[in-house]
C-alpha cells in the first residue's frame, strides 16, 4: 500500500510537471505568434516605405523633369533676348539711348533698366511676379538669325551680365546658349581656356646652360654628359689625367673620371709616387736622349732613345698600325686602365730646351696669342737658343731626316720600343732635375710646392684637330717638359689637369685629348659639349689638316656655341714643310672669330703662353656670364613676403 501510495505521488508530480511544460509550451507559441504578427507588420511597413520611396523618385524625377523645361525655357528666353538685342541696330539710333523698348506698353512697369547700368537681372526672371511684355516675346521661337556673323554693337556685352545673373531659379546657372548667338564680348574670358595660357611672365626653364661658379668641387659630369652617354666605362687616372679608351673586345675602359681626381692639390703630371725615385735614380745612363745638330740645337725634334710608353691610354701603338678592331690596338698596354696602373718606374724625360715665355702674363689681344708676322722658322725663332749642356747628353742620339719623318719613323718602331713615362709619372717641379731646359717654371705654371687647393677656376678645353698634327705632343709638352716622340695616335680621349697661374688666380684647365682619326670623332664631338674652351690645332706642314679646321668648327659650333676657340698651327719649327702661311692661319682665324697662335711642340715655343691666354678669355667669358645672371637676377620685381601688407 505504501508503495502504491508512493507510486501515486510521483505520478501526479510528473502530470504537474508535463502540465507546467505544456503551459510554457504554449506560451512561447504565443509569443512566436506574436513575433510573427510583428515581422508581419514590419514587412507591411516595409513595403510602404518602400512605396513611399518609390513615389518620392518619382516625384523627384518629375521635379528634375520641370527644373530641365525650365531651364529650356530660361535658355530660350535668353536667346530670345540676344537675338532681340541684335536686331536693334537697325532701329533708329535714338533707341540705342532709349532704354524702353516698344513692346512694353505705358501703364506697364518699364524693363528695370534693361539698357541701363541697373539692371536687375534677378527680378527680371524672377518668375513669382508675372513675367514683363519683354519676356512673354522671349518664349516666342526665336526669330532665325540671318546672319550669324552679323554687326556686333557693344550692347552685346549685356548679355554677359545676363549670363553671369547669380539669381537664377533653382541656383542654376544657365547653359552656354545651345545656339551659338554672339555672346562674348572681346575682351571677356571665352571659356574654361582661359588662364590655361602659358604665362609669359613665367621665367624660362629651359635647358639654359647653368652659369655657375666652378670651384674645387668635382665636375659631377665628366667628359660626356650622361644623355649622350658614352660606351665607356671607369678606369683609375693617376693624378690629373686620365683617359676614355674602347676597351678590348667592345668591353668598356674608362679612367674614374674627373670626378674622383685629385687635381686639386697638385699639377698634372704629379703622381702620388712621384718623385721617389723608385729605385729608379735618374742616372746618365737611363737619360733620355737628345739628338743635337752640329750646329749646337736640337736636331729637331728633340727626342729620346727611349720613346715615350705612350702611358695615355689614347696612345697605346704604333699610329701606321691600328686598326679599330686590331687585338694590337685593343690590347696595347694601358689600353683601358688608364694610366694609374703603370708604375712609376721609368725616369722622367730629359727637359726640353725650349724658349718658353718667362712673363707671359701680359696677353696679347685675342686673336694675336703669338706675335703676328712671319713664322719664326727655328733658326729665326729667336727664342731658341743653343741648348745649354746637360749631361744626360751623353747617350743621346742623332737622327736624320725630318722631325715629322723622325718621329713617324720611330711610331713605326711603335711598342717594340721602350716607353716614356706617362702623364702623372713625372714631378711638375720643371727643371728641379736638370734646371737646364724644358718648360721652366713660368708665371702662368703653378706654383713649385703644387698648385693651390682651391683653383678658382674651372675650365673644360678640349684639343681638336686633325690626326698626326701634334695635339698630344703639345699636351704632353705642356704636362711633362718634354718632347715626346714616338707618339701612336690617341685612341679615343685622353685628359689631364693642368693648373696654372694666371694674373694671381689659379685655373685648374681639364685638357682633353681627343683622337684625331676620324673613326673617333664622334666620340669626340660628343664632348664638345662639355667644352668651355677649344684648342682647334692643325699642322703647318700639312694643307690638309689646315683645310680641315673649318670642319672642326662646324662640329663645333653645332654641339658648343659658346666655347673659346684658339686656332693654333702646330711645328712651326718645320719651315722647310711648311705649307700654311703663317698669314693664312692668321685670316682664318679672323674669318672664324677665334684667336690665333702658332707654336712648335718640338722646340716648346708658344706652348704655355696660349694656355694662359686661353685661360683668361675662358675667364672673361665666365665673368660676362656671371655678370648677365646678376643682371637678370636683380631685374626680378622683389618678391613678397605673404599676403599681408
Ligand atoms: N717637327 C715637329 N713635329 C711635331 C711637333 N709636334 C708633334 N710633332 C710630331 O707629330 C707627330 C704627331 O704628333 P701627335 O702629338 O701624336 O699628334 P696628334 O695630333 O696627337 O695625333 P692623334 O693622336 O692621332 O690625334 C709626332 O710624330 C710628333 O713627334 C712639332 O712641333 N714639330
Amino acid at each position: 500500500m505504501a508503495l502504491s501510495s508512493q507510486m501515486q505521488e510521483v505520478l501526479e508530480a510528473k502530470e504537474q510537471e508535463v502540465q507546467k511544460l505544456a503551459e510554457g509550451q504554449r506560451e512561447l507559441e504565443a509569443r512566436l505568434h506574436h513575433l510573427s504578427d510583428t515581422r508581419q507588420e514590419a514587412d507591411s511597413e516595409n513595403r510602404q516605405l518602400w512605396a513611399a520611396k518609390q513615389d518620392l523618385a518619382g516625384q523627384l524625377e518629375e521635379v528634375r523633369g520641370q527644373l530641365q523645361v525650365t531651364r529650356r525655357h530660361l535658355d530660350a528666353a535668353r536667346g530670345r533676348v540676344s537675338w532681340q538685342i541684335e536686331e536693334e541696330p537697325s532701329v533708329p539710333c535714338s533707341r540705342e539711348k532709349a532704354p524702353s523698348p516698344p513692346a512694353i506698353s505705358p501703364e506697364e512697369p518699364p524693363l528695370p533698366g534693361l539698357f541701363g547700368d541697373s539692371d536687375d537681372w534677378s527680378q527680371l526672371l524672377n518668375f513669382s511676379s508675372p513675367p514683363p511684355k519683354a519676356l512673354q516675346l522671349s518664349w516666342s521661337p526665336p526669330p532665325t538669325p540671318r546672319d550669324a556673323s552679323g554687326p556686333q554693337t557693344p550692347r552685346v556685352v549685356r548679355q554677359i551680365s545676363l549670363s553671369k545673373s547669380p539669381a537664377w531659379p533653382f541656383g542654376q546657372e544657365p547653359s552656354s546658349d545651345p545656339e551659338g548667338a554672339p555672346r562674348s564680348p572681346p575682351g571677356l574670358p571665352d571659356g574654361p581656356e582661359d588662364g590655361k595660357g602659358i604665362d609669359p611672365e613665367e621665367p624660362d626653364l629651359g635647358p639654359e646652360r647653368p652659369v655657375k661658379p666652378r670651384g674645387l668641387e668635382p665636375d659631377p659630369e665628366p667628359g660626356p654628359s650622361p644623355e649622350a652617354p658614352l660606351p665607356w666605362s671607369p678606369g683609375a687616372p693617376a693624378g690629373g689625367s686620365g683617359s676614355l679608351v674602347p676597351a678590348p673586345q667592345g668591353a668598356v675602359a674608362l679612367p674614374e673620371g674627373p670626378s674622383e681626381r685629385s687635381w686639386g692639390l697638385r699639377s698634372v703630371g704629379q703622381s702620388p709616387t712621384e718623385g721617389l725615385g723608385q729605385g729608379h735614380p735618374r742616372g746618365l745612363g737611363e737619360a733620355p736622349g737628345q739628338a743635337l745638330r752640329p750646329d749646337g740645337l736640337p736636331a729637331s725634334p728633340l727626342r729620346r732613345l727611349e720613346e715615350e710608353p705612350k702611358a695615355e691610354a689614347g696612345k697605346p701603338g704604333d699610329r701606321s698600325r691600328q686598326d679599330p678592331g686590331s687585338p694590337q690596338a685593343a690590347e696595347a698596354p694601358g689600353l683601358g686602365t688608364g694610366h694609374p696602373a703603370s708604375p712609376q718606374q721609368e725616369p722622367p724625360p730629359a727637359p726640353l730646351p725650349a724658349d718658353l715665355p718667362q712673363t707671359p702674363v701680359e696677353a696679347p689681344a685675342p686673336g694675336q696669342l703669338s706675335p703676328p708676322g712671319d713664322p719664326p722658322p727655328r733658326a729665326a725663332a729667336g727664342s731658341l737658343e743653343p741648348p745649354r749642356p746637360v749631361p744626360e747628353l751623353a747617350q743621346r742620339e742623332a737622327r736624320p731626316g725630318s722631325p715629322v719623318s723622325a718621329a713617324l719613323a720611330e711610331r713605326e718602331a711603335g711598342p717594340s720600343r721602350a716607353r716614356e713615362p706617362r702623364a702623372g709619372s713625372r714631378p711638375e717641379d720643371l727643371g728641379s732635375d736638370s734646371g737646364e731646359a724644358g718648360l721652366t717654371p713660368s708665371p702662368g705654371d703653378s706654383p713649385a710646392g703644387g698648385p693651390p687647393a682651391d683653383p678658382e677656376y674651372l675650365f673644360h678645353v678640349i684639343f681638336l684637330g686633325d690626326s698626326n698634327v701634334g695635339k698630344t705632343s703639345f699636351l704632353h709638352l705642356l704636362h711633362q717638359n718634354a718632347f715626346a716622340t714616338g707618339l701612336a695616335a690617341t685612341v679615343g680621349v685622353d685628359f689631364r689637369v693642368k693648373t696654372l697661374m694666371v694674373d694671381n688666380k689659379c685655373f685648374a684647365l681639364q685638357l682633353w685629348d681627343t683622337a684625331g682619326q676620324e673613326r673617333y670623332h664622334s666620340l669626340t664631338r660628343q664632348l664638345l659639349r662639355k667644352a668651355d674652351g677649344v684648342v682647334l690645332m692643325y699642322d703647318v706642314t700639312s694643307q690638309e689638316s689646315f683645310a680641315h679646321v673649318r670642319y672642326w668648327m662646324d662640329c663645333l659650333q653645332v654641339r658648343s656655341g659658346q666655347a673659346v676657340v684658339l686656332l693654333l698651327g702646330n711645328k712651326m719649327d718645320c719651315e722647310e714643310e711648311r705649307q700654311v702661311p703663317t698669314e693664312a692661319g692668321r685670316q682664318l682665324a679672323q674669318d672664324l672669330g677665334v684667336s690665333f697662335g702658332e707654336c712648335s711642340a718640338a722646340l716648346g715655343h708658344n706652348i704655355l703662353e696660349p694656355m694662359m691666354n686661353l685661360a683668361r678669355s675662358l675667364r672673361v667669358q665666365e665673368d660676362r656670364l656671371k655678370g648677365s645672371m646678376v643682371e637678370v637676377a636683380s631685374e626680378r620685381p622683389p618678391k613678397r613676403a605673404g599676403c599681408c601688407f
